[in-house]
């Protein structure tokens, strides 16, 4: 008998199997909304058989098990082997390919290309002329040079404009003087820069005949070619352990008056003329492209780190018995407790919204790449680094959150590193920082929003993009049985009133004297509070849409039920704000938890194949806990008896402390 979940064999554990029996879609299908494409989700399922059969592309031993400097090398020696065989496995033009292999195989613990496809290519790509493209882009393509982006300092992330690395401009020599005036400009966190990188996009403060002209991306040779030492005026090194990505070589660099040529400033928006001339770019904010590239790819990639997490504690809830329902001879399993659903199934619908908004926001920065390159043209920037500010902040939230659910929900094994759950955690919650501190960006967003409400005050609605038009509309009384659009309308007033009270708040503090700097820093946490609201409203729009889009049956009753269980629990979550001036009543409340409380139900025997449809290899997850074959209890003895400690009976730290402690206590 065929059946729609793809992931059932022979010999698994049986509570999983009977899961997987239940299965209202074909999980392939569900793969290809989740991927995006048909194709797409085929070749990976083909890539990771491939990789499956390519022992060396194997880890060694279980990461966590690793020092540092074995994760180091680990990754180092994967990355050496994987490159061997890239042509064989993937079509290399294809990213999609490309990033599934390389999560696959390298995991999410970093490794010294990790900064040089996600941010230095793509800095090329979005910065540099067509002569700049000729010199270097080959070369990085054909990673011949391995590269980071540099811009972080010990002192400064957050606030660019303060970034202290100079890049002074000699027109006698026609060259840029690269130096370091204090400690706290050194550059510090880059991915990849510590050991790895022989070149970098750094990012310093350009200074032409003592004018600051502010930040700007210049490309750096960091080390010799042949020898990879630093170079003579560079100070290189690794930053030290970090929550995670372990096996990564995240660093500091200092220059020492190192000079590079005037062709070494990016200059495809902005340049110097060999008389120290400067040409502006057509957008003061285009050097950041990089970062807003980053961003718009975050939700996607979180949405998957989220899957991860997901697909271990929902499998390991199918496999784990304990305590009774009504039949007091049989214990159940603890996906069966609500307690277990609510804390799992709303994050399950999250990381499937997540994917989706960011195949949106991919797209979006795709056309902005396109319009800058083509005719220069830049008005998307505006519209799409509000957006990406507000999403990478929500999205990295909630996803840290729904991560640490998924842990406590796998109860003491979550804990074990053998669940990798706290790996994942870490990575995760690492894109609360990076690419922008989220609070820091979610006041981005804020700065659209008050102008957009001042906008519709001022008479000028109809200059509002289609992202806040709602903040013009009039407010309508909404019966909640009508389906999604009335949970959009409901949202849509609750996030409109907040921009409208936080910027009210902020105009206040103006009119009675303080400075907008003042006034705006008075009013944050309302403003944040607003831009959350925004965000989550537009995340739970493109849900709506992307599920009204697609076409098998089957596929799309199941995600309907995951959409209604989206809405009921985000407005349940946000009703203290509708509930201020009795916009929505308690009956509304009491009938959004009882649809709510259905729609865990409903979900409850799809709930397995809905993570088995993210396709997540047992490589990729590295976890005991989240095997595809549920086979957990004697996997789990296994990896602990491979823990190094158990290679003797006796540890030589027993013999030469604890027992002639344990001796002396006896005397
Ligand atoms: C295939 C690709 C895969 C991608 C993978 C991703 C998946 C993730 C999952 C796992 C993989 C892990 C990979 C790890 C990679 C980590 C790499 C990390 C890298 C970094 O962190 S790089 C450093 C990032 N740094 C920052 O983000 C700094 C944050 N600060 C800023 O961006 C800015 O300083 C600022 C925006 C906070 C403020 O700038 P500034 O002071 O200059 O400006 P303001 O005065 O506040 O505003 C002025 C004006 O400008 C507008 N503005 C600002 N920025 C932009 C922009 N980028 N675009 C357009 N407009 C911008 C701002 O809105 C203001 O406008 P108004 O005056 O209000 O009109
Ligand atoms: C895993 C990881 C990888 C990284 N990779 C790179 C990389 O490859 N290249 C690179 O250049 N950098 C990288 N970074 C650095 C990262 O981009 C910065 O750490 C980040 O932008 C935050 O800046 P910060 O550290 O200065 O934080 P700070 O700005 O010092 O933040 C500290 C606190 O101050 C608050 N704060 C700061 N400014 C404001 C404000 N205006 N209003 C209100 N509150 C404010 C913040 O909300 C936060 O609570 C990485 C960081 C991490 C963690």
């Amino acid at each position: 008998m065929a059946f729609l979940n793809k992931e059932i064999r022979d010999g698994d554990n049986q509570d999983l199997t009977e899961e997987r029996r239940t299965a209202t879609f074909d999980t392939d299908k569900m793969a290809e909304v989740i991927y995006g494409s048909e194709k797409l989700a085929r070749r990976r399922r083909e890539i990771s058989h491939a990789v499956s059969r390519i022992p060396e592309l194997a880890d060694s031993r279980p990461l966590p098990f690793l020092d540092r400097f074995e994760k180091v090398t680990e990754g180092t020696r994967k990355l050496s082997v994987l490159d061997r065989h890239l042509a064989e496995l993937i079509d290399v033009n294809d990213n999609g390919e490309a990033l599934h292999l390389y999560h696959e195989v390298m995991g999410m613990e970093g490794h010294p290309l990790a900064l040089h496809e996600v941010m230095f290519v793509p800095a090329l790509i979005g910065q540099a002329s067509d002569e700049q493209y000729e010199k270097w882009l080959g070369r990085a393509k054909r990673r011949e040079i391995i590269g980071c982006y540099a811009q972080t300092e010990l002192g400064h992330g957050s606030n660019l404009r303060k970034l202290e690395t100079t890049a002074t401009y000699t027109p006698s020599t026609q060259e840029f003087i690269l130096h370091t005036p204090t400690i706290t400009a050194l550059k510090w966190w880059p991915g990849a820069l510590g050991k790895s990188s022989n070149y970098a996009v750094v990012v310093a403060d350009l200074i032409i005949k003592d004018k600051s002209y502010g930040p700007h991306p210049f490309i750096v040779q960091l080390r010799d070619e042949k020898t990879h030492q630093p170079l003579p005026g560079i100070t290189v090194g690794d930053i030290g352990p970090k929550m995670a990505f372990n096996g990564g070589d995240n660093g500091y660099l200092g220059f020492d008056n190192f000079r590079i040529p005037r062709e070494n400033l990016l200059n495809r928006h902005s340049r110097v003329e060999a008389d120290g001339t400067y040409v502006r770019p057509p957008h003061a904010k285009i050097g950041h492209s990089a970062m807003i590239r980053v961003r718009s790819h975050m939700a996607t990639g979180q949405g998957w780190l989220l899957g991860h997490a997901l697909t271990i504690a929902i499998r390991y809830s199918a496999v784990r018995i304990q305590g009774f329902l009504e039949d007091k001879s049989h214990e159940v399993k603890v996906l069966d407790y609500q307690t277990q659903q609510h804390r799992l199934f709303p994050a399950i619908a999250r990381a499937y919204a997540f994917i989706f908004c960011g195949f949106e926001t991919i797209r979006l920065y795709d056309q902005l790449i396109l319009d800058m390159n083509s005719n220069g043209n830049t008005s998307g920037m505006a519209d799409l680094h509000a957006l990406t500010s507000g999403l990478k902040s929500v999205v990295t939230h909630f996803v840290g959150q729904g991560i640490e659910q998924a842990r406590m929900a796998c109860g003491g094994h979550g804990y074990s590193m053998a669940s990798y759950i706290s790996e994942i955690y870490g990575v995760a919650i690492g894109g609360c920082t990076y690419e922008g501190e989220n609070m820091v960006m979610l006041l981005q967003l804020a700065r659209y929003l008050v102008k957009s409400v001042e906008l519709v005050k001022s008479g000028k609605a109809n200059q509002l993009g289609p992202m806040v038009a709602y903040l013009a509309v009039a407010d309508h009384k909404v019966n909640l049985a009508t389906g999604p659009d009335s949970y959009v309308k409901m949202f849509q007033y609750i996030s409109k009133r907040q921009s409208w009270k936080a910027t009210e708040k902020f105009l206040k503090f103006m009119e009675n004297g303080d400075s907008r700097d003042v006034a705006w820093n008075k009013t944050a946490v309302e403003l944040t509070r607003a831009s959350r609201l925004h965000t989550r409203l537009y995340i739970m729009e493109t849900f709506i849409r992307r599920v009204e889009s697609v076409t098998d049956i089957p596929v799309k009753s199941a995600l309907t039920d995951l959409l209604n269980l989206h809405l009921n629990y985000e407005l349940l979550d946000v009703a203290s704000y509708a509930l201020e001036d009795g916009f929505m009543s308690s009956n509304q409340m009491d009938f959004i938890k009882n649809q709510l409380y259905s729609s865990l139900e409903k979900i409850r025997p799809n709930a397995v194949s809905l993570v088995d449809s993210f396709q997540f290899s047992d490589m990729q997850l590295r976890s005991v806990l989240g095997r595809r074959d549920g086979h957990v209890y004697q996997n789990l003895f296994d990896w602990a008896k491979s823990s190094p400690l158990n290679k003797t009976d006796v540890l030589p730290s027993v013999t030469q402390y604890l027992k002639p402690m344990m001796e002396k206590a006896k005397l």
